[in-house]
């Protein structure tokens, strides 16, 4: 087996920051090497859900839980079609997965699908370090990919940045599609595909709503081609501040007043679309056990996230913008972060995290409801 030096020792599979500090371990899933921007994801559970979420594509993930992949890999808890971080780094493999539902190993499916991991790694000192230093490029390397230190420092160092990204079309359908409405439908709405989880449409069509899905770069014209009585922005990877076509297609959506609801980059793109700017947090947000608090209720929801850039609006207080009022409804209770919109006048509210709980709780369910309930009140 090829082996690198790290710290006096050998290692068959190394992870490199761009700041320099180097972490051995194994090689696990594909044997290669990969880019991405590092970053932690603390939940305990729902592995499946955060490799398969679209909104971590150019991400090397590092999960917090010590032990990965003990209930193995099953064919229902996907979000989307594909593997779509593009590293992952564990602590302690499970050896023997088992599961009623599980049908292969994560190791297997990380391999089959051609994603480069690394096991082994001390993920707590990574976690810290991360946290100190801010999210930052990484570079998983093993097998023929191995190399010098100064080497592999240099093309991570030479990777892109998320800083910038735009990478919604990257992640999303190229071709509409329809998920239909469980039971009597009630609703048509429109969803802006920036890349999609697939619990999202399941958690509309199970309230009745036909659901069109759409590409990132659909036009006004096609949005409104189904006569939806609402229209959805999703979740996606990459900078909002890059994201210039989605920020003027909700523009016509408000400038219409037709009800609009999004979810995390949905969130962002309706600050930026109000007028707000946006920001790269240090670390960001990753878990699924995150305390929000809804500011019109004083509720606190424990919620799931994953988002590395914020919303810069005020948190007390309404604003005007050239929609109306606008007001942050919900902030996170670690870091005070901007976590919900609500338009004062028109029919239109965000979220920054996750009322779709793939994995995660379902405290924040009830977002779907208030969605329903603006199309209902535009109808009468
Ligand atoms: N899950 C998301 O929609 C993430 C939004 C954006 N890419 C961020 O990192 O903040």
């Amino acid at each position: 087996m090829t082996t690198a030096a790290v710290n006096g020792a050998t290692a068959s599979a190394v992870l490199v920051l761009e700041d320099g500090r180097v972490f051995g371990g194994r090689a696990y899933g594909a044997v290669g090497e990969t880019f991405g921007e590092a970053v932690f994801a603390t939940g305990m559970t729902g592995y499946q859900e955060t490799l398969t979420d679209p909104s971590y594509h150019r991400q090397v993930v590092v999960m917090t839980a010590p032990h990965i992949g003990n209930t193995g890999v099953n064919d229902e808890d996907p979000e989307s079609r594909r593997i779509w971080v593009a590293g992952y780094v564990v602590r302690d493999p499970a050896r023997v997965p088992s599961n009623w539902r599980s049908v292969r190993s994560l190791d297997e499916e990380l391999a089959a699908q051609g994603v480069v991991g690394i096991s082994g790694v001390d993920t707590r000192a990574l976690t810290r370090h991360l946290r100190e230093r801010g999210a930052m490029r990484a570079g998983i390397f093993s097998g023929a990919a191995l190399s010098d230190t100064e080497t592999l420092l240099t093309r991570v160092r030479s990777a892109p940045v998320m800083t910038g990204a735009d990478l919604a079309a990257e992640v999303a359908t190229t071709e509409p599609y329809v998920v239909p409405a469980i039971g009597r439908k009630r609703f048509t709405v429109a969803a802006v595909d920036l890349g999609i989880k697939g619990m999202t449409p399941q958690r509309m069509a199970e309230r009745g709503i036909e659901v069109h899905v759409l590409p990132a770069t659909a036009s006004l014209d096609e949005v409104y081609a189904s006569s939806p009585d609402g229209v959805f922005f999703s979740n996606g990877p990459g900078d909002p501040a890059a994201a210039d076509h989605p920020v003027d297609l909700m523009g016509g959506v408000l400038e219409r007043g037709t009800p609009l609801f999004g979810i995390c980059f949905g969130n962002q793109i309706l600050g930026r679309a109000l007028g707000f700017g946006t920001f790269k947090l240090k670390y960001g947000h990753r878990g699924i056990n995150q305390p929000v608090k809804d500011l019109a209720t004083g509720r606190v929801e424990v919620t799931a996230h994953n988002h590395g850039f914020a919303v810069d609006a005020p948190l007390e207080g309404a604003t005007e913008t050239p929609h109306g009022r606008v007001e942050v409804s919900h902030v996170c209770l670690n870091d005070d972060v901007v976590e919900g919109l609500r338009l004062l006048d028109r029919p239109a509210f965000s979220v920054q995290y996750h009322p779709e709980a793939a994995a995660g709780p379902h405290d924040a369910a009830y977002l779907f409801d208030r969605f329903a309930a603006l199309m209902e009140g535009q109808r009468a």
